[in-house]
């Protein structure tokens, strides 16, 4: 089949016209939220969208909302012309590419009050430091607290308000998200559940290379020697799985092995907990599915990954 070219759309008033003009015809939307630098994990959400949707639209905005001050935001790679070239090799092609330029805009009202507010608040996004003035903000409050929410405390609060505005603007049946960012997937589900958004929330299964490390657009961080050393991360998880289909149930043992796999390897680990798939609560033996999930540095790639796990018991 002929590449075919998306229309790319950077202004959210033609994204919600666009939206509008096609649902008016009776075709169904599917959505996929990226911050670009694509790779076949994010083109596998593309093919699982084809599944449920007639048209395809996806996102490509690096979220100031959700990187912390002291985070990688001026750094996070982007090559949008690349990316296209991506969307257009995709099977069935992708209708639009959502790229907006005026997220948080919001017109003439715009004002510094997120600016001045800086020094009473503890912690800021990136987007409050530039000061638009946004400031509602939508928290899933015990998912997002264990976990990546830990050390990015702000990250899941930029990241539920990013996509409730994606899909408030796109107005999508149906959004796909990778179940590599397992509690964020977790997190969308639960804020589409309790505010009522008619969005079908898709998880898709985790894409990795061929020698199992998740593919992940920071992963263009690691050198080539802490690329090889971070397979630790997936090779703990593989063996943890393993130890639990052989009957090891306790929670602790697996977890330590996972830390201390990745520790060896010269990884920093942030967290490496079994948490139950639905809760994401902490769990001592596995008696329900679970899944491990792992955050560790690598240089300066802060990479994650999980593994799920059925109940054995
Ligand atoms: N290896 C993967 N397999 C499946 N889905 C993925 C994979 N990597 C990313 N995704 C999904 O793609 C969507 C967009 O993610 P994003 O653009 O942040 O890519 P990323 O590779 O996760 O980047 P980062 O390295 O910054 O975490 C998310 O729903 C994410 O879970
Ligand atoms: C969902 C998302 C696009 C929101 O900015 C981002 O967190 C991501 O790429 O996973
Ligand atoms: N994949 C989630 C985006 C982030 O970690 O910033």
């Amino acid at each position: 089949m002929a590449a075919r070219e998306p229309e790319i759309i950077t202004s959210k008033e033609k994204m919600r016209k666009w939206s509008r003009a096609m649902r008016a015809k009776g075709k169904t939307i599917g959505l996929v939220p990226t911050m670009g630098y694509l790779h076949k994990g994010h083109l596998s959400l593309i093919n699982e969208a084809r599944q449920h949707a007639d048209l395809i639209v996806v996102s490509i905005y690096v979220n100031p909302g959700q990187f912390s001050t002291s985070e990688d935001l001026s750094t996070y790679p982007s090559d949008f012309y690349g990316d296209l070239q991506k969307l257009m090799s995709v099977s069935g092609g992708v209708d639009v590419v959502f790229n907006p330029y005026d997220l948080y805009d919001y017109g003439s009202g715009r004002d510094r009050e997120g600016a001045e507010k800086r020094d009473s608040v503890k912690e800021v996004s990136c987007l409050e430091e530039r000061g638009g003035g946004h400031e509602t903000w939508i928290r899933v409050e015990k998912l997002e607290k264990g976990l990546c929410g830990k050390s990015r405390p702000l990250f899941f609060r930029g990241v539920a308000t990013v996509v409730s505005k994606l899909f408030n603007i796109v107005d999508p049946d149906v959004a796909i998200f990778g179940k590599k960012d397992y509690q964020q997937w977790r997190i969308i589900r639960r804020m589409v559940r309790d505010l009522d958004f008619a969005v079908q929330v898709i998880g898709s299964e985790i894409v990795r290379e061929d020698d199992g490390l998740a593919m992940s657009s920071r992963n263009v961080y690691l050198s080539p020697e802490e690329r090889q050393k971070a397979l630790s991360i997936n090779r703990s998880l593989s063996r943890a799985k393993h130890a639990a289909e052989e009957g090891q149930i306790n929670c602790k043992k697996l977890q330590d092995s996972v830390i201390l796999a990745i520790q060896e390897a010269g990884g920093k680990v942030d967290y490496a907990e079994i948490v139950d798939q639905e809760t994401l609560e902490a769990v001592e033996e596995i008696k329900a599915p679970v899944v491990i999930c792992v955050a560790a540095c690598f240089g300066k790639a802060r990479l994650i990954d999980n593994i799920e796990i059925p109940a054995y018991a």
